[in-house]
């Protein structure tokens, strides 16, 4: 039988079977020092007389160093229209990072009921015309986009402290409640604490109960891998004079047209030639 597991304590794991149960298994011996599993693996287990053991992890089609979890499909940008401010170079640093882990990126944007500078509107419209999904969340009112974002995904939280990642679970899934005061810890100020690696079920779906990406770290990429993982450059790479343009002064280039052009907003590319500087002026060790 296949399952999905959603916890790990120390040997023992938590598995959400296919047939919607869930049940505490072992290793079998013989999986035991092959791959380490990690929350969010699918798997074959087996039940032998009341005793569950996992048999076998399945190819996993995404993986995430942290939190350790495997077939993330999509990551949640976290993003307040204010306090703190709204930071378009934030969201497409996170979404590079996202795209580079092989997982989708999708914005929320928080505390919509409160106004916003005339600046963050702006940034806002732009991302919703561009190629990553947005969703605008404010208290007192569920949208149904919002409602069903979580819904059969395996997802994963990222976004500044005070951004509204809690308040969003809470939103979608009122009766988590509890466990988002886990994931509150977890966050930020429980660094004494064990980080246990777990899925939580809220609204449908299974959300990490660490956020991901808080490293913002650069320093797996290089200038060619980041082209790729700008998803604003996608239609048109292959375009450009040069096969390895990297999309900055080279002549000929179908990205900086597009650019000028207004297809690809400034700001964004902006973004992406800040990351890009950050890339090339690193000291290599
Ligand atoms: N008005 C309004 N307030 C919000 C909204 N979302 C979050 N807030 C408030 O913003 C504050 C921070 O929200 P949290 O959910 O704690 O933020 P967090 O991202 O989980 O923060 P950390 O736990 O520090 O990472 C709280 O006071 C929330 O009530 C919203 O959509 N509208
Ligand atoms: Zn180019």
């Amino acid at each position: 039988m296949q399952a999905r597991i959603i916890k790990i304590v120390s040997r023992e794991y938590t598995l959400y079977t296919e047939e919607g149960m869930r049940v505490k298994a072992v290793l079998a011996g013989k999986i035991r020092l092959q791959t380490k599993p990690v929350a969010g693996d699918l798997v074959e287990c087996e039940e032998i007389s009341g005793q569950w053991t996992v048999q076998k992890i399945l190819p996993r089609k995404s993986y995430l160093i942290r939190p350790a979890c495997a077939n993330v499909d999509q990551a949640l940008i976290v993003m307040s229209t204010h306090d703190p401010e709204f930071s378009s170079a934030l969201v497409d640093r996170l979404s590079f990072l996202i795209v580079q882990a092989g997982i989708t990126p999708v914005l929320i944007v928080t505390k919509c009921d409160l106004g916003m500078s005339d600046d963050t509107k702006r940034a806002i419209e732009e991302y919703e015309q561009g190629p990553i999904q947005v969703i605008r969340s404010q208290k007192n009112y569920l949208e149904p986009a919002l409602a069903d974002v979580l819904k059969g995904k395996i997802s994963v939280l990222t976004g500044q402290s005070g951004a509204g990642k809690s308040s969003l679970l809470n939103h979608l899934d009122p009766s988590f409640h509890l466990a988002t005061q886990e994931i509150s810890k977890a966050l930020g100020r429980g660094k004494h604490t064990t980080r246990h690696n777990e899925l939580h079920a809220v609204a449908g779906g299974l959300v990490a109960d660490t956020p991901g990406f808080s490293s913002l770290d650069f320093s797996r990429m290089d200038k060619h891998e980041l082209a790729q993982c700008v998803l604003d450059f996608r239609p048109y790479l292959g375009q450009c004079r040069f096969n390895d343009c990297i999309h900055e002064n080279e002549p000929g280039c179908a990205v900086k047209e597009a650019v000028q052009a207004g297809k690809i907003p400034a700001r964004r590319y902006q973004n992406y030639l800040d990351v890009l500087k950050l890339i090339q002026t690193r000291r290599e060790y």
